[in-house]
């Protein structure tokens, strides 16, 4: 192995540290304590331990952690409701709502519902739409981890050929405007993409978020390129053990990049911390106070 792992675990508790830190200030000078609302629908068991770690990590980095759980079956008006509720309560900076959400519920409608400047998420059409010319907005958490480790490993970006493997609005197209906006050349390929091989090994930076365990072979990696891995994937391995892969095959991309995240311990922990980023920044906004530093793209 020659690459250089990034080490996402490490640099999301840097992060941590200097938002606790922030948020005790606030909490000190100004008597304002950031809250985060996470609303999950239904039982889906990844959901429950996402929502979980979030729960924990905001509580840990001095925040307010409020968690409501509906019923599988609740319905769109009383999720409605409830956001309208969360939109209108002060202690509330931020709201997330897990998805996805169960199909008889309008996932457009639920995430358009939620005030702009609580949507730490950055899915509502407001902050896409800012996002995408470049005005200040709330920047998804996923896409905004792999920029700031991108960055942590790069410096700049500036001229760098860059492939997004996968489109979907919460990770593969903020992606790319990301990147876009770091000066990258940016190519998104997605399942009708041709020759997907070629068109990865063109790329200084590969960000894979597909969704399809170990995907990616090395030999589409050219010498050298950074990969980000986006994918959790949990597998049952050849000992019939479960276990966590990305959409990379790590061990092949790893002789043959130059730096790449590990699955688990890359992404996934910089997700979380751009969530607890997000809600600082929302809170400071909200209050008219100075946006902390290097937290946001
Ligand atoms: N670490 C983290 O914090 C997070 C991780 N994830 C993980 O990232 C992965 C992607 O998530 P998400 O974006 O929500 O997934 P989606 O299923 O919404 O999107 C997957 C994308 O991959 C494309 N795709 C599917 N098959 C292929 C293929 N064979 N070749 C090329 N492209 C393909 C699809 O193309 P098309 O549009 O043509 O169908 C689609 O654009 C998942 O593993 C998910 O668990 C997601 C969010 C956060
Ligand atoms: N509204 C909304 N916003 C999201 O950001 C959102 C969502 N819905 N739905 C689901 C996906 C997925 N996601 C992850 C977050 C952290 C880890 C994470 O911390 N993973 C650990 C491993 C955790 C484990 O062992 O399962 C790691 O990669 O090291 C993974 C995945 C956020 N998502």
């Amino acid at each position: 192995m020659s690459a250089t792992i990034i080490d996402g675990k490490a640099i999301a508790a840097e992060l941590r540290a200097r938002i606790a830190k922030q948020v005790e200030t606030l909490k000190r000078d100004q008597g304002i304590t950031p809250g985060l609302a996470v609303v999950l629908v239904g039982e889906d068991p990844a959901s429950q331990i996402y929502v979980r770690s979030k729960g924990k990590q905001t509580v840990e980095a001095g925040m307010q952690s409020f968690e409501h759980k509906l019923d599988p079956d609740a319905s769109e008006e009383d999720l409605l409701a409830l956001i309208r509720r969360l939109n209108d309560d002060p202690a509330v900076h931020g709201i997330l709502v897990q998805l996805p959400l169960p199909n008889h519920l309008d996932e457009d409608l639920v995430i358009n519902t939620i005030a702009p400047e609580k949507d730490v998420d950055g899915f509502h059409i407001s902050n896409v739409g800012l996002l995408g010319t470049g005005q200040k907005s709330m920047v998804p958490c996923t896409p905004l981890g792999c920029l700031m480790m991108l960055r942590a490993h790069h410096g700049s970006l500036s001229g760098m050929d860059a492939v997004v493997i996968g489109r979907s609005n919460i990770v593969g197209k903020p992606m790319a405007q990301l990147l876009l906006g770091d000066s990258c050349t940016v190519t998104i390929a997605h399942s009708r993409t041709k020759d997907l091989a070629d068109v990865v090994r063109r790329a200084d930076i590969v960000v894979a978020a597909v969704g399809r365990p170990q995907m990616v072979p090395g030999d589409w990696i050219k010498p050298g390129a950074t990969v980000i891995d986006v994918g959790i994937n949990r597998i049952v391995d050849d000992t019939g053990t479960t276990r966590l892969v990305g959409d990379c095959d790590f061990d092949t991309c790893a002789a043959i990049a130059g730096a790449i995240t590990p699955v688990p311990g890359g992404v996934g922990p910089m997700t979380i911390a751009c969530l607890l980023a997000n809600t600082l920044t929302a809170c400071c906004r909200a209050n008219g106070f100075p946006e902390p530093e290097g937290l946001t793209a």
